[in-house]
Protein backbone atom coordinates (compact mmCIF):
# COMPACT_ATOMS: atom_id res chain seq x y z
CA UNK A 1 0.00 0.00 0.00
CA UNK A 2 1.42 3.51 -1.10
CA UNK A 3 1.09 6.12 1.98
CA UNK A 4 0.47 8.71 0.18
CA UNK A 5 -2.94 7.25 -0.74
CA UNK A 6 -6.38 6.59 1.18
CA UNK A 7 -5.76 3.62 3.37
CA UNK A 8 -8.66 1.03 1.47
CA UNK A 9 -11.02 0.16 4.68
CA UNK A 10 -9.62 2.94 7.38
CA UNK A 11 -9.87 5.80 4.80
CA UNK A 12 -6.68 7.39 6.57
CA UNK A 13 -3.44 8.68 4.51
CA UNK A 14 -0.17 8.77 6.43
CA UNK A 15 -0.95 12.58 7.60
CA UNK A 16 -3.60 11.74 9.22
CA UNK A 17 -1.78 9.57 11.86
CA UNK A 18 1.44 10.20 14.22
CA UNK A 19 3.16 6.58 15.61
CA UNK A 20 0.75 5.64 18.21
CA UNK A 21 -2.72 4.51 18.04
CA UNK A 22 -5.08 3.30 20.44
CA UNK A 23 -7.83 0.28 19.68
CA UNK A 24 -11.19 -0.28 20.63
CA UNK A 25 -13.11 -2.37 18.87
CA UNK A 26 -16.11 -0.65 19.40
CA UNK A 27 -16.85 3.06 17.27
CA UNK A 28 -18.69 3.86 20.43
CA UNK A 29 -15.83 4.15 22.98
CA UNK A 30 -13.49 6.31 20.05
CA UNK A 31 -14.79 9.69 20.94
CA UNK A 32 -14.43 9.16 24.74
CA UNK A 33 -10.97 7.76 24.90
CA UNK A 34 -10.00 10.68 22.14
CA UNK A 35 -11.27 13.45 24.59
CA UNK A 36 -8.89 12.03 27.25
CA UNK A 37 -5.97 13.08 24.90
CA UNK A 38 -5.64 16.88 23.91
CA UNK A 39 -6.85 18.49 21.16
CA UNK A 40 -9.39 15.93 20.25
CA UNK A 41 -11.09 15.82 16.90
CA UNK A 42 -12.66 13.70 14.41
CA UNK A 43 -10.99 12.48 11.37
CA UNK A 44 -12.35 9.64 9.76
CA UNK A 45 -15.33 6.95 9.15
CA UNK A 46 -15.95 3.74 6.89
CA UNK A 47 -17.67 0.32 7.74
CA UNK A 48 -17.00 -0.06 11.31
CA UNK A 49 -13.36 1.98 11.20
CA UNK A 50 -13.61 5.33 13.14
CA UNK A 51 -10.79 7.43 13.64
CA UNK A 52 -10.02 10.49 15.87
CA UNK A 53 -7.01 11.94 17.07
CA UNK A 54 -5.59 14.30 19.66
CA UNK A 55 -1.79 14.99 20.73
CA UNK A 56 0.18 13.74 24.09
CA UNK A 57 2.79 15.83 24.60
CA UNK A 58 2.70 17.24 21.27
CA UNK A 59 3.10 13.73 19.98
CA UNK A 60 0.05 12.42 17.44
CA UNK A 61 -1.96 10.06 18.74
CA UNK A 62 -5.23 8.25 16.63
CA UNK A 63 -7.89 6.28 18.23
CA UNK A 64 -9.46 4.11 15.72
CA UNK A 65 -11.90 1.12 16.09
CA UNK A 66 -11.36 -2.21 14.85
CA UNK A 67 -14.94 -3.12 14.80
CA UNK A 68 -15.44 -7.07 16.40
CA UNK A 69 -13.20 -10.03 15.83
CA UNK A 70 -10.17 -10.96 14.16
CA UNK A 71 -10.69 -9.86 10.76
CA UNK A 72 -11.36 -6.66 10.72
CA UNK A 73 -8.57 -6.26 13.66
CA UNK A 74 -6.23 -7.35 11.17
CA UNK A 75 -6.85 -4.50 8.69
CA UNK A 76 -6.77 -2.19 11.18
CA UNK A 77 -3.52 -2.94 12.11
CA UNK A 78 -2.60 -3.77 8.65
CA UNK A 79 -3.48 -0.10 7.27
CA UNK A 80 -2.08 1.57 10.49
CA UNK A 81 1.07 -0.07 10.23
CA UNK A 82 1.41 0.97 6.71
CA UNK A 83 0.62 4.21 7.21
CA UNK A 84 3.61 4.70 9.78
CA UNK A 85 2.09 3.77 13.64
CA UNK A 86 4.65 1.87 15.25
CA UNK A 87 2.62 1.31 18.96
CA UNK A 88 -0.70 -0.11 19.18
CA UNK A 89 -2.64 -0.78 22.38
CA UNK A 90 -5.92 -2.41 22.13
CA UNK A 91 -8.56 -1.41 24.48
CA UNK A 92 -11.97 -3.36 25.35
CA UNK A 93 -14.43 -5.17 27.20
CA UNK A 94 -14.40 -9.09 28.28
CA UNK A 95 -15.80 -11.85 30.09
CA UNK A 96 -13.80 -12.46 32.88
CA UNK A 97 -12.75 -16.67 32.93
CA UNK A 98 -12.23 -16.26 36.64
CA UNK A 99 -14.58 -16.54 40.09
CA UNK A 100 -13.16 -13.92 41.89
CA UNK A 101 -12.76 -11.18 39.02
CA UNK A 102 -14.53 -7.89 40.73
CA UNK A 103 -17.02 -6.49 38.07
CA UNK A 104 -15.01 -4.19 35.93
CA UNK A 105 -11.46 -5.02 37.00
CA UNK A 106 -8.74 -4.64 34.25
CA UNK A 107 -6.84 -7.12 32.77
CA UNK A 108 -3.21 -6.58 30.87
CA UNK A 109 -2.90 -8.90 28.68
CA UNK A 110 0.57 -10.50 28.20
CA UNK A 111 -0.32 -13.25 25.61
CA UNK A 112 -3.94 -14.53 23.98
CA UNK A 113 -4.81 -18.15 23.44
CA UNK A 114 -5.23 -18.57 19.27
CA UNK A 115 -8.62 -19.76 19.36
CA UNK A 116 -9.22 -17.79 16.42
CA UNK A 117 -9.18 -17.97 12.58
CA UNK A 118 -7.27 -14.71 11.33
CA UNK A 119 -4.21 -15.30 13.00
CA UNK A 120 -3.31 -18.78 11.62
CA UNK A 121 -3.45 -16.94 7.41
CA UNK A 122 -0.22 -15.32 9.07
CA UNK A 123 1.27 -17.83 11.01
CA UNK A 124 1.16 -21.44 12.53
CA UNK A 125 -0.73 -21.75 15.84
CA UNK A 126 2.40 -22.99 17.54
CA UNK A 127 4.05 -19.30 17.02
CA UNK A 128 2.70 -17.55 20.92
CA UNK A 129 0.57 -14.38 20.40
CA UNK A 130 2.05 -12.22 22.98
CA UNK A 131 2.53 -8.29 23.87
CA UNK A 132 5.52 -5.91 23.51
CA UNK A 133 7.16 -6.03 27.38
CA UNK A 134 7.29 -2.25 26.81
CA UNK A 135 3.51 -1.69 26.73
CA UNK A 136 2.76 -4.37 29.27
CA UNK A 137 4.85 -2.96 31.53
CA UNK A 138 3.27 0.74 30.88
CA UNK A 139 -0.16 -0.75 31.14
CA UNK A 140 1.03 -2.23 34.41
CA UNK A 141 1.77 1.01 36.22
CA UNK A 142 -0.74 2.77 35.14
CA UNK A 143 -3.58 0.44 36.46
CA UNK A 144 -1.53 0.39 39.65
CA UNK A 145 -1.27 4.62 39.10
CA UNK A 146 -5.22 4.59 38.58
CA UNK A 147 -5.60 2.54 41.94
CA UNK A 148 -8.23 0.07 40.18
CA UNK A 149 -8.60 -3.72 40.80
CA UNK A 150 -6.16 -5.58 37.78
CA UNK A 151 -4.16 -8.30 36.47
CA UNK A 152 -1.93 -8.98 34.65
CA UNK A 153 -2.64 -12.54 32.02
CA UNK A 154 -3.66 -14.40 29.09
CA UNK A 155 -7.09 -13.60 27.32
CA UNK A 156 -8.62 -16.47 25.55
CA UNK A 157 -9.40 -15.10 21.48
CA UNK A 158 -12.02 -16.39 20.00
CA UNK A 159 -14.39 -16.12 16.76
CA UNK A 160 -18.02 -16.64 18.38
CA UNK A 161 -19.44 -14.93 20.90
CA UNK A 162 -22.48 -17.29 21.62
CA UNK A 163 -19.94 -19.98 20.99
CA UNK A 164 -18.71 -18.74 24.68
CA UNK A 165 -21.80 -17.25 26.16
CA UNK A 166 -24.54 -20.22 25.05
CA UNK A 167 -22.32 -23.38 23.89
CA UNK A 168 -24.74 -25.80 25.03
CA UNK A 169 -26.66 -24.66 22.43
CA UNK A 170 -24.18 -25.08 19.47
CA UNK A 171 -24.10 -28.66 18.01
CA UNK A 172 -19.90 -28.69 19.09
CA UNK A 173 -21.54 -28.07 22.73
CA UNK A 174 -19.07 -30.76 24.23
CA UNK A 175 -15.91 -29.62 22.59
CA UNK A 176 -16.53 -25.84 23.33
CA UNK A 177 -16.97 -26.46 26.74
CA UNK A 178 -14.15 -29.04 27.19
CA UNK A 179 -11.71 -26.27 25.69
CA UNK A 180 -12.95 -23.51 27.65
CA UNK A 181 -12.25 -25.35 31.05
CA UNK A 182 -8.80 -26.06 29.45
CA UNK A 183 -7.75 -22.57 29.04
CA UNK A 184 -9.37 -21.72 32.50
CA UNK A 185 -7.68 -24.19 34.11
CA UNK A 186 -3.99 -23.34 32.43
CA UNK A 187 -5.13 -19.78 33.82
CA UNK A 188 -6.61 -17.70 31.07
CA UNK A 189 -8.23 -14.51 32.83
CA UNK A 190 -10.98 -13.75 29.96
CA UNK A 191 -12.41 -14.07 27.17
CA UNK A 192 -13.02 -11.73 24.65
CA UNK A 193 -12.38 -11.87 20.16
CA UNK A 194 -9.43 -9.22 19.17
CA UNK A 195 -6.34 -9.38 21.34
CA UNK A 196 -4.67 -12.49 19.21
CA UNK A 197 -5.35 -10.64 16.00
CA UNK A 198 -3.10 -7.07 17.85
CA UNK A 199 -0.63 -8.96 18.77
CA UNK A 200 0.09 -11.66 15.86
CA UNK A 201 -0.56 -9.28 13.26
CA UNK A 202 1.57 -6.52 15.07
CA UNK A 203 4.53 -9.51 15.31
CA UNK A 204 4.60 -10.03 11.69
CA UNK A 205 4.24 -5.97 11.23
CA UNK A 206 6.94 -5.36 13.69
CA UNK A 207 4.61 -3.19 15.92
CA UNK A 208 4.99 -2.60 19.68
CA UNK A 209 1.69 -4.29 20.06
CA UNK A 210 -0.36 -4.35 23.94
CA UNK A 211 -3.75 -4.97 25.30
CA UNK A 212 -6.25 -4.04 28.13
CA UNK A 213 -9.42 -5.02 28.56
CA UNK A 214 -12.01 -4.61 30.84
CA UNK A 215 -13.88 -7.92 32.72
CA UNK A 216 -17.22 -8.27 33.52
CA UNK A 217 -17.45 -10.13 36.84
CA UNK A 218 -19.30 -13.48 36.01
CA UNK A 219 -21.71 -12.74 38.23
CA UNK A 220 -22.00 -9.42 36.18
CA UNK A 221 -22.46 -11.48 33.02
CA UNK A 222 -25.08 -13.26 34.57
CA UNK A 223 -27.38 -10.36 36.38
CA UNK A 224 -26.15 -7.64 33.14
CA UNK A 225 -24.58 -5.18 35.43
CA UNK A 226 -22.53 -2.70 33.42
CA UNK A 227 -19.29 -2.05 35.01
CA UNK A 228 -17.85 1.62 33.94
CA UNK A 229 -15.60 2.16 30.86
CA UNK A 230 -13.95 4.82 32.73
CA UNK A 231 -10.84 3.27 34.61
CA UNK A 232 -10.26 1.42 31.11
CA UNK A 233 -9.62 4.78 29.15
CA UNK A 234 -7.69 6.25 31.77
CA UNK A 235 -5.14 3.55 32.34
CA UNK A 236 -4.98 3.27 28.20
CA UNK A 237 -3.77 7.00 27.98
CA UNK A 238 -2.02 7.20 30.96
CA UNK A 239 0.15 3.89 29.52
CA UNK A 240 0.07 5.92 26.21
CA UNK A 241 0.90 8.93 27.78
CA UNK A 242 3.97 6.99 29.66
CA UNK A 243 5.49 5.36 26.39
CA UNK A 244 5.40 8.87 24.86
CA UNK A 245 7.78 10.34 27.52
CA UNK A 246 9.90 7.13 27.75
CA UNK A 247 10.44 7.14 23.67
CA UNK A 248 11.21 11.12 23.73
CA UNK A 249 14.15 10.29 26.64
CA UNK A 250 15.11 7.34 24.34
CA UNK A 251 15.71 9.47 21.36
CA UNK A 252 17.15 12.61 23.41
CA UNK A 253 19.76 9.98 24.93
CA UNK A 254 20.52 8.93 21.33
CA UNK A 255 21.30 11.96 20.12
CA UNK A 256 25.30 12.74 19.43
CA UNK A 257 26.52 15.09 22.32
CA UNK A 258 27.48 18.63 20.95
CA UNK A 259 30.73 19.07 19.60
CA UNK A 260 32.83 20.80 21.61
CA UNK A 261 33.96 24.26 20.58
CA UNK A 262 37.69 24.34 19.75
CA UNK A 263 38.00 27.62 18.17
CA UNK A 264 40.22 29.23 15.56
O1 LIG B 1 -16.55 -4.53 23.84
P1 LIG B 1 -15.45 -4.84 22.89
O2 LIG B 1 -14.20 -4.08 23.18
O3 LIG B 1 -15.92 -4.72 21.47
O4 LIG B 1 -14.99 -6.37 23.11
C1 LIG B 1 -15.76 -7.51 23.29
O5 LIG B 1 -17.16 -7.35 22.99
C2 LIG B 1 -17.44 -7.81 21.66
C3 LIG B 1 -18.48 -8.91 21.74
O6 LIG B 1 -19.66 -8.45 22.33
C4 LIG B 1 -16.11 -8.30 21.09
O7 LIG B 1 -15.56 -7.28 20.32
C5 LIG B 1 -15.32 -8.60 22.33
O8 LIG B 1 -13.92 -8.58 22.15
O1 LIG C 1 -17.87 -12.70 27.85
C1 LIG C 1 -17.63 -11.81 27.03
C2 LIG C 1 -17.88 -10.44 27.30
C3 LIG C 1 -17.55 -9.52 26.35
N1 LIG C 1 -17.01 -9.94 25.18
C4 LIG C 1 -16.76 -11.24 24.93
O2 LIG C 1 -16.25 -11.59 23.87
N2 LIG C 1 -17.07 -12.15 25.86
Amino acid sequence: MSTDKLAHHLHLRAGDVGRYALLPSNPDHVAAIAALLDGAEFVARNREFETWRGTVAGEPVVVTSTGVGGPSTALAVEELAALGVGTMLRVGVSGSMRSDTVNGELAVLTGAIRDEGTTRQYLPVEFPAIASIDVVLALRSAAARAGVPYRCGTAHTKDSYYGEMEPERMPLAAHLTERFETWRRGGAVCSEMETAAVFIVGAVLGVRAGSVVMMWSQEAMATGAAPSTDPLFATAVDAIRALVAADTRDTADAEPAARPVLGV
